[in-house]
């Protein structure tokens, strides 16, 4: 597998490049634009030395149709802007749009495809039915850059398909984030503790399974918690959850007991009466949300607790907002999650944050990348690279096609 270099000279060629764009937006507003900053380095490093440079990306979970809260438009201006230099926007991804738009390209242009995911064949779970969407993406290239670390664990069109059928080569950004990770992998210094929350319930539960055999604690926050105080036979009210996991979640517990791994649940949460800033508030221990309400953050008990338990820690990875951060009712677990993370880092620890929210939530909160280890632009694809498991996007870089 090369980097840039072993595409030989790009000046002239049409080159296409996977970025992870999935930025959280309001509305039309960037929120975070992390993931578009760490992009720029391998986009500008291509225009520089003359290729026609193709971005493509998705944007949140569309369903295989274009849906206008999804479009990448927004990420257009933001983009030129990072990189000094216009981006063309094809409003389609493989269509006429996206054809002219490439045609049109000059030696260092560069052009943002639409949405990736507006495609049912980018995502499609069966081999054969992405094979169509692969090769329009391939006929707009003459070689593929794999750059966006966050969806590498995808098996899907843009990022695993396309590389069959290109010359192709890993960017910066994904060479950079497996050097960091691999330092949580080769022997961590112990106690390694991984912190768990967010909203991709079914994902990352599914994780936890072969994290029992890496970390010594486990940490849940954010909306995993809810199916382990399921398991555990408590009301959850309306909160976050998945069905499916419940069993899954019992079955961990058990065998935490057993092995020593340390699955830490929260004692308290502060449950609104619906998803917003303004709604009614309170605090409850966990074993007694009220059945018409929803957990939207870890209590203040918790949060202690959670401090405590990285206090002595030489290595954490912590993917996954602890509550609701957007609305400030349900943002001092996050809050205080940071700030035990930046305590650790200051005494030593490597510490990693990753995730697209994850990272949004700590900048928001007026915390600085510098005070910790290391911002990872992936949060599922960091968790599953701590796992052990081969990510398809790596994978396929190496195999000989
Ligand atoms: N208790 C909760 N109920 C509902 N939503 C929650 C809760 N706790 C956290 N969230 C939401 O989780 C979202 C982030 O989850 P997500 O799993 O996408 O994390 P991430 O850091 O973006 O990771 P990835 O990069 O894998 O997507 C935030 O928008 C936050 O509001
Ligand atoms: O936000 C992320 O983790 C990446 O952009 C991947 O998104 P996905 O979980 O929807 O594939």
């Amino acid at each position: 597998m090369g980097d840039l270099s072993s595409l030989g000279d790009v000046r002239g060629k049409r080159v296409l490049v996977r970025s992870d764009l999935n930025v959280p937006l309001d509305g039309t507003t960037i929120t975070d634009d992390g993931r578009i900053r760490a992009s720029v380095p391998t986009i500008s490093a291509l225009a520089e030395a003359g290729a026609r440079v193709i971005v493509c990306a998705h944007l949140g979970r569309p369903k295989g149709a274009p849906e206008d809260k999804y479009s990448l438009a927004p990420v257009v201006g933001r983009l030129s802007e990072l990189l000094g230099r216009p981006v063309a926007f094809a409003t389609d991804t493989v269509g006429e749009s996206a054809r002219a738009t490439v045609d049109s390209l000059e030696d260092g242009d560069v052009a943002l495809l639409e949405n990736l995911r507006f495609n049912a064949g980018e995502t499609a779970k069966v081999d054969e039915e992405r094979a169509e969407f692969a090769d329009a993406l391939a006929a707009l290239a003459d070689a593929y850059v794999s750059d966006g670390f966050g969806v590498v664990h995808r098996k899907q069109a843009s990022v695993y398909d396309v590389a069959t059928r290109l010359p192709s080569a890993m960017g910066g950004l994904v060479a950079t984030e497996v050097d960091v990770l691999k330092r949580l992998t080769v022997d961590p210094e112990r106690p390694y503790a991984v912190v768990l929350g967010g909203a991709k319930v079914a994902d990352k539960l599914a994780v936890i399974d072969n994290l029992m055999n890496t970390a010594d604690r486990l940490l849940i926050g954010g909306g995993m918690l809810f199916t382990f105080l399921a398991a555990q036979g408590h009301e959850i009210g309306k909160s976050l959850f998945d069905a499916d996991s419940v069993d899954a979640c019992r079955d961990y517990l058990r065998r935490a007991q057993e092995t020593g791994v340390e699955i830490v649940l929260p004692v308290d949460v502060i449950c609104g009466r619906e998803f917003s800033a303004d709604t009614e508030t309170v605090t409850v221990a966990a074993d007694a949300i009220p059945a018409d309400m929803m957990g939207l953050d870890i209590g203040p008990a918790s949060a202690q607790l959670y401090a405590d338990k990285l206090a002595d820690t030489r290595t954490v990875f912590w993917n996954g907002p602890m509550g609701a951060f957007e609305m400030a009712p349900f943002a001092e677990g996050t809050r205080r999650l940071a700030q035990a993370m930046v305590d650790v880092t200051a005494k030593g620890a490597l510490t990693v944050v990753g995730g697209g929210d994850s990272a949004a939530a700590v900048r928001q909160l007026g915390f600085e990348d510098s005070q910790f280890g290391h911002i990872s632009t992936g949060g599922g694809a960091s968790l599953e690279y701590l796992e052990g498991k081969e990510l398809p996007g790596i994978a396929i870089l190496t195999k000989e096609h």
